[in-house]
Formats: structure tokens, sequence, C-alpha cells
């Protein structure tokens, strides 16, 4: 039968880099001690070790992956080759099908991880997606971060997204004239102001970025520094100064952010006003666009306009492939139109660092709930970002109600998990990493050996009839994968859209799909239980279904007898079968 393989890409020339300047002073991780500092005694973390599962152990990267390492590092393809990266493919062979982890693990990078060494540290961790926060650095060492990526990605296998965050109109504090924090105490007068400084700075004073701060700000009103971190009272207003009393001590960070609250909810005035993307922010989404990267986060999104038109202007200028938008929920108005900004959205992080600044921190965990859910009713991937892991800047060890947070964002399969501080600027960016995966695939474990499959209601989403079929065929098979125990969902798809309707059901079995653009297959990284592959994909589902079963066999990934389920949104169609 005539076949069409779409061949790879000629090989691509490599770079090398170097390690990346660090933008600033590295930061002294001279935060307060851990309130309970712990007993010298306790043991060091040790990853969960699961008896059939050595999900803990960091699987050896192989170099046979189809992609033949020249020796200067350069890396070519042979034809039939189908990509995947060494930490997958380990995994698949030590630990079956069953025991591959569904939960995606995104990595803010920073001083601690931004060199390559580190980059590929993070991604034989389980990285799946690597962050880059445009509060931070400059755009030379952002470049230098996307680059080593794709490098790794192009020398490894790996597929590791890129995601770049936006800073958005929100108030934040100044540079602290080149120190790395400084000590805000118990009662102490300080001054925040919109007056430019030159460093170093009056001593006890803050810079604010908004120039409305102190016309907006009331005597009595309450600062919150970095979401609470560090509280203020407002006592005095004089012309642009603003001085407040230290309340709740602590250390500020340079550029923290600012919100103020009065008589127990937060002031949203002018502020309010500002555009969500800055004039500063559109510089930096056409460097995103330059620089190829898979996502762009939108920071403080208040309405499903905004998203609506960042995607069209993304489309005008990428016709060769897709950047997906991600709507952070950080504020109240994100909360009040959650649902229209979710479908105008390519996915949301529950941003829990500056939610908490905007509503009570009691109400945030409701928030999360409630976002994860919608996500997954509309099937968009959801990230549960900050504070994961926040002792973990400091300490190798996490505390037990960090493990309970991270669990509980597992049992309510969120797509990704994110860390912030502890991969940017933590001591222990590895360890902090291990945590997450290790906790992941034992909740995960847990909740197929006790059987809890899902109660969630779906809703139709489908926008015309060939859609709905799509649906349907994943929901069935989705259904038949769990009755029938398959050990795998394979999905042929040429956009991801159908790999996404199945995970959007979280079957028991992992999903590999197949799809012939790398960039699709970086894009499927982030959503739950999606082992993306790159395979040039024919017409004929045969012919594509006998190349997969022999490229994998012949490399150990499945056996004869493996039962899996496989669909494909070219023929629209579900087959059971054994490997042959
Ligand atoms: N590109 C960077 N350069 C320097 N420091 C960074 C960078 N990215 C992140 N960091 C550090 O890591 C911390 C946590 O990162 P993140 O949560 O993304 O930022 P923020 O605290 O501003 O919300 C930041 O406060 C900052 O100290
Ligand atoms: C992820 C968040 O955003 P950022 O780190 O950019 O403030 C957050 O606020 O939780
Ligand atoms: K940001
Ligand atoms: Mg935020």
């Amino acid at each position: 039968m005539a076949q069409t393989v779409y061949l790879l890409s000629p090989p691509t020339p490599t770079r090398s880099f170097s390690m990346l300047p660090l933008p600033s002073p590295s930061p002294s991780i001279a935060r307060l001690p851990r309130r309970r500092p712990l007993p010298p005694s306790v043991p060091q973390y040790k990853p969960l070790r699961l008896p059939a599962c050595r999900a803990s152990a960091t699987p050896t990267p192989q170099p046979d992956l189809g992609l033949v390492a020249s020796e200067n590092g350069a890396s070519s393809r042979s034809v039939a080759a189908i990509d995947v990266d060494a930490v997958t493919e380990a995994e698949l062979k030590e630990n079956g099908f069953r025991s591959t982890r569904r939960t995606k693990l995104v990595c803010t990078i920073g001083p601690a991880t931004c060199g390559a060494e580190q980059l590929e540290a993070l991604a034989i961790g389980g990285m799946n997606v690597a962050r880059v926060n445009m509060c931070h650095g400059t755009h030379e060492w952002h470049r230098q971060v996307i680059r080593q990526v794709r490098q790794l990605n192009e020398e490894k296998g790996f597929a590791v997204a890129v995601m770049m965050d936006t800073e958005g109109s929100e108030i934040h504090m100044g540079d602290l004239g080149g120190s790395a924090s400084a000590k805000a105490e118990d009662g102490e007068i300080w001054t925040f102001s919109v007056r430019a400084f030159d460093s170093p700075l009056p001593e006890r004073t803050i810079h604010a970025n908004y120039d409305g701060f102190a016309e907006d700000v009331q005597e009595g009103d309450e600062l919150l520094v970095d979401g609470g971190m560090v509280r203020f009272e407002v006592i005095e207003k004089i012309g642009p100064d603003v001085k407040c009393r230290c309340t709740d001590p602590g250390l500020l960070l340079p550029r923290a952010n600012l919100t103020f609250w009065r008589n127990g909810v937060v002031v949203r005035e002018r502020n309010a006003m500002l555009p969500t993307i800055s004039s500063k922010d559109w510089l930096d989404i056409d460097f995103g666009i330059a620089e190829g990267v898979d996502f762009i986060a939108v920071s403080f999104v208040k309405s499903a306009e905004v998203i609506n038109h960042l995607k069209s202007y993304i489309a005008a200028r990428c016709h060769d492939r897709e950047i997906s938008v991600i709507a952070k929920i950080e504020s109240i108005d994100s909360l009040k139109n959650l649902e229209e900004i979710i479908r105008a959205s390519d996915g949301a992080m529950v941003a829990r660092g500056d939610l908490g600044a905007q509503i009570p921190l009691e109400q945030v965990p409701a928030a999360q709930h409630r976002i994860v859910t919608v996500c997954r009713q509309l099937n968009k991937p959801v990230i549960v970002a900050s504070q994961l892991l926040d002792s973990m800047i400091e300490y190798p060890t996490p505390t037990r109600a960090e493990v309970a947070d991270v669990s509980e964002a597992v049992r309510q399969r969120a797509d990704a998990l994110m860390l912030s501080g502890e991969s940017a600027m933590g001591q222990y960016p590895d360890k902090a990493l291990a945590v997450l995966r290790s906790v992941s695939l034992r909740i995960e474990r847990w909740w197929r050996e006790e059987k809890r499959h899902e109660e969630m209601e779906l809703p139709d989403i489908a926008s015309s009839f060939s859609d709905k079929i799509s649906e349907e065929i994943c929901n069935s098979a989705a259904k038949m994968a769990n009755n029938l125990g398959v050990d795998a969902v394979f999905v042929y798809t040429k956009d991801g859209d159908m790999a996404s309707l199945l995970s959007r059901c979280r079957p028991d079995c992992p999903i590999f799909a197949f799809t012939s653009t790398t960039s699709v297959r970086r894009r499927l990284n982030l959503q739950w239980g999606l082992i993306p592959f790159r395979l040039g994909l024919s017409d004929d589902m045969e012919s594509n279904l006998n190349r997969t079963f022999a490229l994998l066999k012949a490399r150990g990934m499945i056996q004869s007898g493996d039962l899996v389920i496989a669909l494909s949104d070219m023929l629209q169609s579900i087959q059971v079968m054994n490997v042959p």
C-alpha cells in the first residue's frame, strides 16, 4: 500500500552556550528562619519508594534514541526515528506503562538553574515546561535560557516547552538599590514613595513603580508586601511619600509586589484601570514570539477580551505554529469572569501568590478547586502554582503540610504543578522537583489502586459535528481503556486536539500522543497523562500503527501482547488490539 512518510527535518547545527551571567547579584537566600526550625535529627527527604515502580530513581539518559550524536555533540536523526527523550524511554522500560507520571511539572528558571547543566538536570528530573518570568532579568538573559532549552531538546530528544510569563501592570517595589534584600522590623517606619531615587536608596525607603500609588492609598490602609509576607499600616501621606509602620516584620525582596487593603478588602482604584498587557509586556511578547516560546502566560487577566486580543496578535505574527495563551487567575476580576476567561484561553494558571493577596487566604483553596474544575470541564490545561514547596527554597526537606498541598493538587487532577522560587533561586531545585515527582507518582498510584475514578460530569464542549465525533470517541475510548484495563491509549493527532480530549477524561492508563510536529509535541507536554512523541505520520493509519509498534518494540518500550487502544483524528476511529 502506498504510504506518505513525512521525513524529518535535516540535522540542525549546534551552538554551544556557556553558563549565563546572572542578571543581578545572586540573591543571598537570607530569608527568615522557618518558624519552627527542623530539629537536627530530622532525616533528609527520601523520595517515596514504590515497590513495583522505581519512581524515585533518576533514569540515566541513554544515547541511542534514534538521535545519533556525533563527536561534536551535534545530532542527526535517522529517518525512521521517533522523537522521545531518554528519561521517558527509560521510565517506560523500567517501570512499565502504568507507573509513568501523569501530572506535569513546570519549573521557573532563575539564577539557580540558568546554566546548561542545571537545565539538563531539571529535564532529567522531569521538568516538562521551563518558565521564564519577565518580571526579572533582561532579554539577553531570557534569550540564553530559551536557546539552551531548545538546544537540550535538539541534542537529547527532550520536549521541554518554554513558557514566558508577563510582568503585567502590577504594583511592585523597586530594586532596593542593588541590595539582595532588606529586613523590616516590627514597629519601624518605612517610606514608600513614587519618587525616583539614585542608589543607594535613603534608609528605610522603598520605591513604588505605580505613579498613582500615593494618591490611591489612605491613612489606615494595610499594605501587603509579597502577598502578605510583610505588612505595614499607612500612617501618613506627604506628597509622593507614604509613611508606613511595619506590623508584620519580614524580609523585603527586590520587585516584590504591593497590594493595599481597606476594611478587610483589597483596594482596586486606578490600578484596576491599568492595561493588563503594558507597553513593556508587548515588547516582551514580541521577544517571546521571536524566540519561539510555546506558551505565553498573561499576568493579572481581568477579562476574556485581553486574551482574544493577544491571540489575534499572535495569529497575525505566527503563521507556521501556535503559541498557547495561558490566563493567570490571580485577581478578583479574573475570578468574577472565570468561565469566559478560560473559554477564551488555551489554559490557566492558579497563581496563588497574588491571588492570596487579593482574596482572603482561607478562600484560596476553594478558588483553586473551582479553577481546576472549570478548566477540566472546558478542556483547558491548568497549572497549580506558587509556594507548593516554599520552605525548600532554604531547606532540603519539605514540610508535611507542603506535601499535603502538593497531594491535594494531584488529587484534584490538575494538569501541572509549578515551582517558582524553589527552582529559580532556591538552594535545592533538583530536590524540590524530585519531591513533586515522587508525590505525584504516589498519589496517582493510590488513586488507581483505590479505583477512585473521577465522578466529574464532563459537559459537551464540541463546537461542530466533527468535533462532537472526536469528543464522543475520546470519552468512549477512555471508558473502554478503564474497563478493559488496557496498557496504553495511542492517539495519532495532527494538532493535538484529540490528545487533549483524551487527557480530559483522565484515564487510568497513559496516553501516547503521536504528532508529526515538534511544536505540537512540546505543547502537549503540559497536559495530564500525555506522553508526546514526534513521528512522521502518513495518512494510512495501519502503516502508522505498524511503524509505531516496530519502532517502540525495537527500543523495548512496548512488548508483544500489550493491549492498546488506538485512536486517530484523521480517521476518527477506535481500534483495540494486542501489540503483534
Ligand atoms: N530571571 C530571574 N532573575 C533573577 N531572579 C529571578 C528570576 N526569575 C525568578 N527570580 C527569583 O525567584 C523568585 C521567585 O520567582 P517568581 O515566583 O517567578 O517571581 P515573583 O516572586 O516575582 O512572583 C523571584 O522573586 C526572584 O527573586
Ligand atoms: C505565579 C504567580 O505569578 P508571579 O510569580 O508572576 O507573580 C503568582 O502570583 O502566584
Ligand atoms: K510574572
Ligand atoms: Mg503573580
